[in-house]
């Protein structure tokens, strides 16, 4: 991360780091995490002209938005908190970000507990449920689905290279839903007795695309060969505006070393092979030993059986009218201003 802005206070920057460092993910904590930062800004804002103010927020809102590129949650909840950000003294300014960012958390925590309400209906008692990652949008569907009596089943994918799977699984463990924790690889096999899969998204785009944890879309390919039907929860937060004017979603790429240690890079490619040291076995002078980490990929519509949001369920393909009611045509950064 950069040096950081002038005015932008610790608790913000702090903020910044736990998103990029992934102490802080999934996109509706984001969202929530960054709504919540900027409420601490204005809180904590020493500044003394209401012009002064306004840039430190918007300074706060860029260190926010510089952290992580495709959960679109993010920019859609600095959009929503500055666009808040009314009044002709500082004072008004302040009590109106922070009650706009407030408002905003709010809204998204009963988002996520409507859309939950809805994707529970498509759940059967008895049900299997194949998940992938972690998302509360997803969980919160099986959370609703429980609390109507249903009795459920959980398929976890482990979720390589960092195991969010293994949250998904605490979590569902402390519902007392029977979990079955699966490799990614054995995603294929265990669709046989899977009845639905069930993610969440970081973004979505116009075409009903659904972007989310790297995995999804051979999932989506290989649930579709069996015929098991593919739900994502998702909230409208997760609406990406841009891609109604054409823009693709930037797919984070991350650091090599979530996937190969030092040591396993050395044991690949040894002094042998590289003609140079033992010592000389960076990724620098490895050049030859690419490792690319992706962190999501995209889930054409058509493998996609139902978006689930707190607006309703919808088929893929009708979503960008969803998305037009709520965003408009066009999006703007207010915090490029
Ligand atoms: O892909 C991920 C998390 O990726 P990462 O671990 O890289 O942040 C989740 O499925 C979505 O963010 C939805 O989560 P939620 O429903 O909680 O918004």
């Amino acid at each position: 991360m950069d040096e950081g802005e002038p005015g932008v206070v610790p608790a913000v920057e702090s903020t910044a780091e736990d998103i990029a460092e992934m102490r802080t993910r999934g996109a509706a904590t984001i969202a929530d995490a960054a709504a919540a930062a900027l409420a601490t800004q204005a809180d904590r804002s020493t500044a003394e002209t209401p012009a002064a103010f306004r840039r430190e927020l918007r300074a706060a809102a860029r260190t926010l938005y510089e952290t992580r590129p495709t959960a679109v949650s993010l920019p859609n909840a600095l959009r929503y908190v500055l666009r808040g950000m009314d009044g002709d003294t500082v004072a008004d300014l302040r009590a109106s970000t922070i009650a706009r960012a407030e408002a905003f958390q709010r809204d998204l925590a009963q988002a996520q507990e409507t859309l939950g309400e809805i994707g529970a209906n498509r759940l059967q008692d008895g049900d299997v449920v194949m998940t992938h990652c972690h998302s509360t949008d997803a969980l919160s569907c099986i959370e609703a689905a429980l609390e109507d009596g249903k009795a459920l089943e959980a398929i976890v994918k482990e979720t390589r290279p960092r195991k969010q799977g293994h949250i998904t699984a605490r979590q569902l463990r402390e519902w007392g839903v029977p979990v079955t924790l699966i490799v990614d690889n054995a995603a294929r096999r265990y669709l046989d007795r899977t009845d639905h899969v069930l993610v969440g998204a970081d973004s979505i785009a116009a075409d009903g695309s659904v972007i989310n944890k790297i995995g999804t879309s051979g999932l989506a390919v290989n649930a579709r060969e069996r015929g098991v039907p593919l739900m994502v929860a998702a909230q409208t937060i997760k609406l990406h505006p841009d891609t109604m004017t054409g823009h693709t979603v930037e797919i984070e790429l991350r650091d090599e070393s979530e996937v190969l240690t030092g040591e396993e890079r050395a044991s690949i490619v040894d002094s042998e092979s590289t003609g140079g040291d033992e010592g000389d076995r960076s990724p620098e002078t490895d050049g030859a030993l690419t490792v690319e980490n992706p962190a999501f990929d995209v889930t054409p519509a058509r493998y996609v059986d139902a978006i689930v949001t707190e607006r309703g369920q919808f088929p893929p393909e009708s979503i960008v009218t969803l998305m037009r009611e709520l965003f408009g045509e066009t999006t703007d950064e207010p915090w490029e201003a």
